[in-house]
């Protein structure tokens, strides 16, 4: 009897308290915070969306906020409604995230960067066999290449920011890539490629007091999002409908508070949450508390990924016999 006590004590509180304060001891690198007031925010695709609402967000909180896309009339639209509701300017750059050397220059032009924010992103789903050539490597290109540009452009003033507080790279990813998703072979591709690259940037600017976040939101009313849907496959939004779809105030919210709290994994919604948990592999995680969920999670959430990838090749059975 009092054997079995020990070991039910044991069980239910000596293990999961020995368990969280081993991962209170090891988990690297440790929390942080980044403060956005009278820092320098640079955000891409800045005149639309997740970006333009994010640019919104920074600016009411007091940052100093650049955006920077290729269309110049839709940047004027926006450094004005910007004007209009926080009362503050911000700075426009016009190029397009392909071109380097375009990129370099208007990211000297800006001066050193405290929270640079890598939201640019273009998305065209369409099966493999059919898509050209041409898109995939415009999703390529402008998503993940684009991404290396600018990174690469910025570091050298990010490392001599003004404060030498905390800064910030953050990247836009999206569910889509977290898991493959029908028809978005090129674009979960293009977005899976910067989990690779924040994973191993983190160990590159650790040094520099740089922390990095990448953001995943779930499909976000935007303009963007208008756009695909007028091509999307419809088992694109069949899939895709398994995570609620939320308002690019929303997501820039999120994504804004995961930069702020320097996570490295910043899911938007409640599916997103569970997803980030069962597909965070050796990513960094910075809260022991939230380490410790991931511990204990694991196995259950393999499992309720399985159901939903049931659920997924259920749809896709029934879709191609319907359409015979
Ligand atoms: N909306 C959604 O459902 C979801 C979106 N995301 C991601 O969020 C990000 C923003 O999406 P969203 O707000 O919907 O997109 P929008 O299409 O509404 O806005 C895209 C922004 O990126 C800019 N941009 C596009 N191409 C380039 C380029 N080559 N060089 C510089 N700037 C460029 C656009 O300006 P311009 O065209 O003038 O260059 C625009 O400012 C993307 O990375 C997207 O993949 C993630 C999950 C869901
Ligand atoms: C184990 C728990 C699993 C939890 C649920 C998983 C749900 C996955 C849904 C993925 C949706 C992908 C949307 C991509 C949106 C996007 O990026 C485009 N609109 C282009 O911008």
């Amino acid at each position: 009897m009092a054997d079995l006590s020990v070991f039910f004590i044991s069980l239910v509180l000596v293990l999961p308290l020995s368990l969280l304060a081993f991962l209170a001891f090891i988990v690297l690198p440790r929390p942080v915070k980044i403060p956005i007031k009278n820092r320098h925010v640079f955000i891409t695709g800045g005149s639309s969306g997740i970006g333009l609402a994010l640019a919104q967000q920074a600016a009411s909180e007091g940052a100093q906020v650049s955006i920077l896309a290729r269309n110049t009339s839709k940047l004027e639209d926006a450094k004005e409604s910007i004007k209009l509701s926080t009362g503050r300017d911000v700075t426009i750059f016009s190029a397009d995230v392909r071109d380097y050397e375009a990129v370099k220059k208007a990211i000297e032009e800006a001066g050193p960067i405290d929270v640079l924010v890598c939201n640019q992103g273009v998305f065209v789903p369409q099966e493999l066999e059919t898509q050209d050539v041409d898109e995939i490597k415009f999703m390529i290109d402008v998503n993940l290449t684009g991404t290396f540009h600018l990174i690469k452009a910025a570091l050298p003033g990010m490392k001599n920011r003004a404060d030498r507080g905390p800064g910030s790279i953050a990247i836009m990813s999206s569910q889509a890539g977290q898991v493959g998703i029908y028809g978005y072979t090129a674009y979960s591709a293009s977005k899976f490629g910067l989990k690779g690259l924040a994973e191993a940037l983190q160990q590159e600017v650790i040094g520099e007091n740089i922390h990095v976040s990448l953001i995943f939101p779930p499909d976000t009313e935007t303009p963007g999002f208008a756009e695909e849907n007028r091509r999307r496959p419809q088992l694109t939004s069949i899939i895709a409908a398994s995570s609620g779809a939320m308002k690019a105030d929303e997501v820039a919210k999120k994504a804004l508070n995961g930069i702020k709290s320097g996570n490295f994994i910043v899911p938007c919604n409640f599916e997103g949450f569970f997803l980030s948990i069962a597909t965070t592999g050796l990513s960094p995680q910075r809260s022991f508390l939230m380490a410790f969920v991931e511990v204990i999670a694991a196995g259950i959430l393999r499992v309720v990924g399985l159901c939903f990838q049931w659920n997924w090749y259920g749809s896709i059975e029934k879709f191609l016999r319907e359409r015979k």
